[in-house]
């Protein structure tokens, strides 16, 4: 599923990275509606992230590739989704590991570590694929398009 075409998202910065990275983990949806989600299953899940920005730091990146891997994967991989409490938990729709939330959560994590960077790069777009057949898009409102 890796280099497949990701839907573009418009913005008027001089420069677009993206990431593809893979991670394998499991979850559960903790609401009647998901059904046979609702027990523990598991996924490769496919993740494209989309970092813009005008300015580039010392090593002439926007972010280092590997930082992004690091950041998603190396956080997720290999584990239990719901077992990351900080992120994830039982009682608010909102916080429920479904596709919507882990792609939002990924743009949190994504936006805050980009934050700490004095070139201030911007992610634009978090793309989720939890099944061949299922993915979700994640765009945050507040993006400036302008760069
Ligand atoms: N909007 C959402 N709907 C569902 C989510 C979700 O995160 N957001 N998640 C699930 C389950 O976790 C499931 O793993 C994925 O569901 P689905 O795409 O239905 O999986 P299938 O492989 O059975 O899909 P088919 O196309 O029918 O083979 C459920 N819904
Ligand atoms: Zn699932």
């Amino acid at each position: 599923m890796l280099q497949q075409i990701y839907p573009q998202v418009f913005h008027n910065y001089e420069y677009e990275l993206n990431k593809d990275m893979q991670f394998a983990a499991a979850h559960f949806v903790p609401h009647k509606d998901a059904g046979k989600c609702q027990n523990i299953h598991g996924h490769t899940y496919f993740v494209n992230v989309t970092v813009a920005g005008n300015e580039l730091d010392e090593s002439g990146f926007l972010i280092n590739f590997a930082t992004l891997k690091k950041l998603v994967s190396g956080q997720f991989d290999h584990t239990l989704l719901n077992d990351h409490t900080h992120l994830f938990n039982d009682q608010n729709h909102n916080d429920f590991p479904t596709t919507e939330v882990v792609a939002r959560k990924i743009y949190e994590i994504v936006q805050a570590h980009l934050d700490e960077l004095p070139n201030k790069p911007v992610c634009m777009q978090v793309f989720v694929r939890e099944t061949p057949t299922s993915y979700v898009v994640y765009r945050p409102k507040q993006v400036k398009h302008n760069g």
